[in-house]
């Protein structure tokens, strides 16, 4: 089994466990969500529940940041089958890139259609304000440059094509959809969109590199969530994805803020309510409209 080598685990592994976590649950979800740190809340909305341990799911990884509980639930939000993880995992927990994706493909094999992928991030625009909440329509992927992407490695023609193409990675209905949910929502004051930049972590960044993002084009930074995105595009699903802008990426010397995992948690509690307001009334539109 792959763990030790870094190429990915083989299409039969990612259905021997779509399969055995099928045969536990009569739940066939057609979305997927990925809770960000401290945003685990949105797993708690479904009803019906059908709650795995990722230590119990065959070759699942561990969760070990705080604010990511480990579990897969499966239920439905408003009346829609979904399955949710509750907490991610990052490059910065050690796992290699393919393992931290995998949940991914498990998604796909499991009849997952659509996507959707929260997360917290350091403001970096300047006109965002902690709390608010950024659509993400476009990324950088700074591990990618560095040749780390989650594709790299013999290809499964199973999954996907050899070179998929990114430009449309983050699906332009449902960011329009997310945009007249939120201000038919009141929350139009703090909804925003713009563009992730990932980095591998767990320090957070200088100044100078915050400077250097900024410039580059990038309007939030993290360390998640666009690997997750490549593979998800690479096997077909729609995706959608939000930061919530939990702490300003600090660009001044002469600031004292000083980022941290608590602010970080702390923001993700605050805003948790409209997030995942906004986020299940996406769910009950997603295939009922022009949005489909
Ligand atoms: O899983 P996400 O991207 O929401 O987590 C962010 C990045 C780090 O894991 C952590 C830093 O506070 O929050
Ligand atoms: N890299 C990074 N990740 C974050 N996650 C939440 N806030 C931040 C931040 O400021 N930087």
């Amino acid at each position: 089994m792959f763990p030790e080598s870094h190429t990915g685990y083989s299409y039969e592994d990612c259905m021997a466990t779509a399969v055995w976590l099928l045969a536990q649950t009569a739940v066939r979800p057609l979305v997927g969500i990925v809770c960000g740190s401290g945003l685990g809340g949105l797993a708690d909305m479904l009803k019906d529940q059908v709650v795995f341990n990722y230590r119990d799911i065959p070759n699942f990884p561990q969760s070990t940041v705080h604010g990511h509980a480990g579990r897969l639930v499966f239920g439905t939000l408003k009346g829609r089958p979904c399955v949710c993880m509750q907490g991610r995992f990052h490059l910065y927990e050690g796992y290699p890139i393919q393992k931290i994706t995998l949940p991914m493909r498990i998604f796909k094999l499991l009849g997952v259609e659509t996507v959707i992928l929260t997360n917290a991030a350091g403001g970096l625009n300047q006109d965002f304000k902690v709390g608010d909440i950024m659509i993400i329509k476009d990324h950088l992927n700074m591990p990618g440059f560095a040749g780390n992407n989650p594709l790299i490695g013999p290809n499964d023609e199973r999954f996907g094509v050899r070179f998929p193409c990114m430009s449309d990675a983050y699906d332009r209905e449902l960011q329009q959809l997310a945009m007249d949910v939120g201000v038919e929502l009141g929350y139009g004051d703090f909804l925003k969109e713009g563009v992730y930049c990932v980095l591998g972590g767990p320090s957070f960044e200088t100044i100078a590199e915050c400077r250097m993002l900024h410039k580059l084009g990038a309007d939030a930074v993290g360390m998640s969530t666009v690997h997750e995105v490549i593979v998800a595009r690479h096997c077909g699903m729609r995706v959608f994805a939000l930061s919530l802008i939990t702490n300003k990426a600090v660009m001044d010397y002469d600031s004292e803020e000083k980022a941290n995992h608590e602010e970080v948690l702390e923001t993700g509690k605050q805003r948790a309510e409209q997030l995942e307001r906004l986020v299940s009334t996406m769910v009950t539109r997603i295939g009922h409209n022009n949005y489909s």
